[in-house]
């Protein structure tokens, strides 16, 4: 019933001679010389490196709420289009996603789109005030099957709520991600402290408001025996610390943001608020500690932290304005010319750090896996040599926050497969009903 697909001559992980691969029924087929029977839908592969779908463990998609900057639709077409098979949806919508009633809609509603898995993320204390646990049971058990937990946007800052969370969290199996930020060291800060900041006149937001936090979550892990999950790390002292953690045995994870690992605070110079985002664009060294902890391993993974906002509450005074900036569909490119055209990590390593570690640290079985015949059908296919330029009203998004605005970018998602079905080719979004969405 379901459409065959015949990706012709292209190399897998980028290694190796080039190689068919015929999928099917949500699976890998068969991979080999293949010829295309009848019916079969055929993409060039040539020049091009297939990897498994990637993994964004950290997305804000504004519904429900706020859909007039990002809708579960328009996000997962951002999504499809960067290469995405899965995300993951954050708590802090309106209302927030802290019953299983709101994490069940995101869930289906991903689902009827059906072009990339949105996952809910639920929210680890009630209205993310930081007052109460939230209903997580309740939330882990519902159609949605939420696996991750945060309050992101805000820091579950109360020690004690934190260690009842972590303890809740091993008895359910799922994971915390923490937004490491010391509220009492942040208060009214707009951009990282430093040289910078004091020239522009902007109020600083220190590195050790995010390292307390990172050092005391490690701790508190140890003694819960649980992981902890460290969400878009922004400081050379947030590797060291994560390095030191898992040096200890602790279970701790740690993700990297695109825009950390490529912009810093010197684009702050034009007041410019699309460069507005939490924790702020740091200094170079801290940019180099992340590219080294990315490639080393200390740094599990890349996750987005895609954060759609409205003209208006991005082009005003840069102190009133919100952080964040979108991140979907940008976020291979900003990996191969940080990661990629350095030398830093090959194509296997991309595959690591945007689908394989992001999967495996949620426990999600069904993507990250091996190109391999028998695997589930999940894949991007990216053209390493194209190259292209950014503008914000092109991507798929409603908002056009993106930092990274007339910039050229190396390397391209040509094709994205969910279970065996194309969700984006060339730019075009295929709807489940092949319609086409955004752009
Ligand atoms: N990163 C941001 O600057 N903003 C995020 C919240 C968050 O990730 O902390 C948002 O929801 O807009
Ligand atoms: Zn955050
Ligand atoms: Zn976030």
């Amino acid at each position: 019933m379901s459409e065959k697909v015949l990706i012709t001559g292209v190399r897998l992980y980028g290694e190796g001679e080039p190689v068919d691969v015929l999928v099917g029924d949500g699976e890998i087929l068969e991979i080999g010389d293949i010829t295309a029977g009848e019916g079969t839908d055929v993409i060039d592969g040539a020049g091009q490196v297939l990897l498994p779908g990637f993994v964004d463990l950290h997305t804000h998609l504004r519904e429900p709420g706020r859909e007039d900057t990002e809708t579960i639709e328009t996000g997962s077409a951002a999504a499809a289009l960067g290469g995405y098979t899965a995300v993951f949806a954050m708590a802090n919508t309106s209302p927030v996603a802290d019953s299983v009633v709101v994490t069940d809609h995101v869930w289906r509603r991903g689902q009827d789109v059906g072009i990339v898995d949105v996952h809910p993320v639920g929210a680890v204390t009630v209205g993310l005030e930081g007052k109460q646990l939230a209903e997580m049971g309740t939330m882990a058990a519902g159609v949605g099957n939420v696996r991750m937990f945060s309050d992101d946007g805000k820091c579950v800052d109360d020690p004690l709520l934190m260690r009842r969370a972590l303890e809740y969290a091993s008895s359910l199996g799922v994971l915390i991600a923490q937004h490491a930020e010391e509220p009492r060291l942040t208060v009214g800060a707009v951009a990282h402290e430093g040289p910078n900041a004091a020239r522009l006149g902007l109020a600083g937001w220190p590195r050790a408001a995010e390292e307390s936090i990172v050092a005391r979550d490690a701790l508190l892990a140890r003694d819960a025996g649980t992981r902890v999950h460290i969400c878009h790390a922004s400081t050379a002292g947030t590797v060291e610390l994560v390095k030191w953690a898992k040096g200890q045995g602790i279970s701790i994870t740690a993700e990297v943001t695109p825009h950390h690992l490529l912009l810093d605070d010197s684009r702050l110079a034009t007041y410019d608020a699309v460069n507005k985002v939490n924790p702020p664009l740091r200094e170079t060294s801290d940019v180099e500690a992340l590219r080294q902890g990315l490639a080393d391993g200390t740094i599990d993974c890349v996750a987005t932290d895609h954060a759609p906002h409205a003209e208006q509450d991005k082009c005003c005074e840069f102190a009133a304005a919100r952080p964040g900036m979108l991140g979907l569909e940008t976020a291979l490119s900003i990996v191969v010319r940080t990661m990629v055209e350095p030398g830093l990590i090959d194509w296997r390593g991309v595959a690591k750090v945007m689908s394989e570690r992001p999967a495996e640290i949620v426990g999600l079985p069904d993507q990250g896996r091996p190109i391999e015949v028998g695997e589930p059908a999940n894949l991007a296919l990216v053209d390493p040599d194209a190259s292209w330029t950014v503008t914000g009203p092109a991507l798929a998004s409603i908002a056009n926050n993106t930092p990274y605005e007339a910039m050229t970018l190396p390397g391209r998602v040509t094709a994205t497969l969910l279970r065996g079905r194309v969700t984006a080719r060339d730019g075009v979004v295929r709807s489940k009903t092949d319609s086409e969405i955004g752009g």
